[in-house]
Parts: structure tokens; sequence; C-alpha cells
């Protein structure tokens, strides 16, 4: 999407053809900056320390970081050595899984020489489909809110409360949950978006707010604990949010505190969509609550919280008492029968096996 007027995506080549560029997700939305990495450890790293996140671009930086590692040593070890290093950075979104399963498809057929090149091509391969997957499911998404705001006043603008960030910057471009509300702003239906701050990392405040805000969405933010607040007093028309992990039969794992906006949700009838590309279905699973590994992340993300200082400079500071103990867990599950409807790029259906196949007969399982 664009910044400053300028279009970019989440990830791509830097000039010298071979190294690979990343908006760094942690200096947002204070300074824009990237980073240059040349290496499958150092994307690695940006995956395992967020400086890139979101479940479609987690899966495009591994398959670059794949590319990398062939780029130096192409042999089989190297190539599983990769394989499992990237796979060790974050264990939630399905679509690392995914991608990394493609690139060992893609890559252990073929003699050593030939496998950087085609790595290179499958990574890019993966972006430009991330890229159309996600306009997909802006274009399903978007008669959903027009059909609200054909029932609001004239004028009144649907009001749309999503949690953590499953925009642009979570995808290669477009991203999934404001996918449908780019197009419906575009297409000059009023909207206003509800932005959970989403602790600990204020994934929300910082990075679904600086992208509204670059496009000109009208959004407010507000914290995690409001949303019910707002739906129990008919200021929530939908919910939409992403997911990093989607069992085939619909149950949904998205960042902490999902699960509550659902029952808040279900408890007020608002209806609570889930927006995701097909590589983000987990078709091995069924129950999420039971097999969906949550990653529990480091308790400084909980005790310290980073902002923009009266000086100007990004500092952290401790939040929590001293000598407490922390928990974080990164995700959590939110049944299906919770979720009105799967927002994919095939088209919205039931959050269900019934639903799901229905749409993906050709990768459903059993
Ligand atoms: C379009 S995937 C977005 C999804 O990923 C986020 O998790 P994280 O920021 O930890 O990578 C969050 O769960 C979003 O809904």
């Amino acid at each position: 999407m664009k910044i400053n007027g300028q279009h970019y995506r989440t990830i791509w080549l830097a000039q010298d053809g071979w190294r690979v560029v990343v908006i760094d997700q942690t200096r947002l939305p204070f300074r824009f900056e990237t980073v240059t990495l040349g290496s499958a450890e150092q994307a690695a790293d940006a995956i395992r320390n967020m400086v890139v996140r979101g479940a479609p671009l987690i899966g495009a930086t591994a398959a670059y970081g794949v590319a990398l590692a062939m780029r130096a040593d192409a042999a089989d070890p190297a190539l599983e050595a990769a394989l499992a290093l990237l796979a060790a950075t974050r264990p939630t979104a399905v679509n690392l899984r995914w991608a990394l399963e493609r690139m060992r498809q893609a890559l252990a057929p073929l003699p050593p020489p030939d496998r950087a090149a085609a790595a290179y091509a499958e990574a890019a391969a993966i972006c430009d489909e991330d890229v159309a997957l996600c306009r997909a499911i802006g274009e399903h998404g978007l008669p959903l809110i027009r059909e609200i705001a054909a029932r609001k006043p004239a004028g009144q603008p649907v009001n749309i409360l999503t949690h953590c960030n499953a925009g642009w910057i979570a995808t290669v471009d477009w991203g999934t949950a404001l996918a449908p509300i780019y197009l419906a702003h575009d297409a000059g239906l009023p909207v206003h978006v509800w932005v959970d701050e989403t602790r600990p990392r204020n994934q929300g405040a910082a990075l679904t707010a600086y992208e509204l805000g670059a496009h000109g969405v009208p959004h407010a933010v507000i914290v995690d604990n409001a949303g019910g607040h707002l739906m129990q007093r008919g200021q929530v028309d939908m919910v939409i949010v992403g997911t990093d992990r989607t069992t085939a039969r619909g149950d949904v794992a998205n960042k902490i505190g999902t699960y509550l906006k659902a029952l808040a949700a279900h408890d007020n009838g608002v209806p609570f969509y889930v927006a995701l590309p097909s590589p983000t279905i987990d078709w091995r699973l069924a129950d999420g609550l039971a097999d969906i590994p949550i990653e529990e992340r480091a308790g400084r993300e909980v005790s310290h919280v980073a902002g923009l200082a009266e000086d100007g400079e990004i500092r952290t500071v401790r939040v929590a008492a001293p000598g407490s103990a922390v928990a974080n867990p990164a995700f959590d599950v939110t049944p299906a029968r919770l979720v009105t409807g799967l927002i994919t790029e095939r088209g919205v259906c039931a959050a269900s096996s019934e639903g799901l196949a229905g749409l993906f007969p050709d990768l459903a399982q059993g």
C-alpha cells in the first residue's frame, strides 16, 4: 500500500538482486526504516524478533530466507538446515510451515546448482500470489460492508472493530482483515474502524492505526478492553480480524484477546468475521484449542512498553511492578461456533468443515 504517496510492498529484492529488504515493523509508526537481509540467519532473526510479522509475511520472509541459504550453499544438508532454522522461529502461524514445505517441494528434486534461481523464483511467486489472494479477500469482504451500509442512515459510517494488525503490513500487500475496509473506503462507503491497541506489542495502535491513517480511513484507537462496552451500546456493526492458523473445521488462532472479542460479539449479536488466505488454513487439524501451538513470548513484552518519548526518541519503559512474574501467551483460539463467517480469496463461507471444503475441495483432506 502507500506511504506518503509511494507504493510499497512489505518485502522486496535489494538493488543487488539477491539480498532481501523488509520494513522494520518494530520501528513503526515513529520511524519508517528498512532492514536488508543477506542470509537465512538474518531472515530467521527478523521473523523471531518481529521485524517482520503477520502470518503471510512470515511465510514470504521464510521463503526468501531459503533462497538466501541456497545462494550461499545449495547442498542437501544446507537446504535441510535452512528449513529447520526458519521453521523454529515462531510456532503459531501455519503460513511458515506452508511456505517452507512449498520451498522444499520446489527445491529438493533439483540438482544443487539449480536451486538458488529456483528458490528466488518460488519466493517471488509466493509474494505475488499473496498480493492476489489478499486483494481477492478484499473483493469478497466488500459486499458484507456494503450490506451493512445499506441498512444504516445515509452518511452514518459502518463501525468495524479489528484486533491486532491484519493489514497490508502483515502480508505482502493489501492485508486480510483490512483489505475489505480499504476497498470499501475507496468505493466511497462510509467506514470507521475501532482499532484495538492490542497489548502487549500494540500492533493495533502502532501498525493498524499507521496503515489506516496513511490511507485516510477514519479510525480510533481504543484499549483492548473497550470493545465489549462499544458492542453493548450498538457502536460496533461488525468485527473483522485476521488469523495465524485456522483449522479445517474453522477454529481460529489469532492474536491474544481475539477470543474475548468473539465472546462479546456473540453476546451482543455483532457479526464476527475472520479474513484469511488459504495458506493460513491448517487442513491437518480440526480441534484448534487442543492442537494449535500457542507461542509464549518473552515476559519483557508485557513488563515493558516502547514508545516515542517527549524528546522525540523511541524509548522503552517498565510498566509492571519490578519483581512480578509475567506470562505472555501471544495467541488464543476462537472456536468456530463464535465465528460468523470466513472471508477467503474464493468467497465467504461458514466456519465449518463443510464451509471450507465447499470453497476448497481441492485442498480439504479426508
Ligand atoms: C494477516 S496475519 C495477521 C495476524 O498476525 C498477527 O500476529 P503477529 O503480529 O504476532 O505476527 C496477529 O495475530 C494478526 O491477526
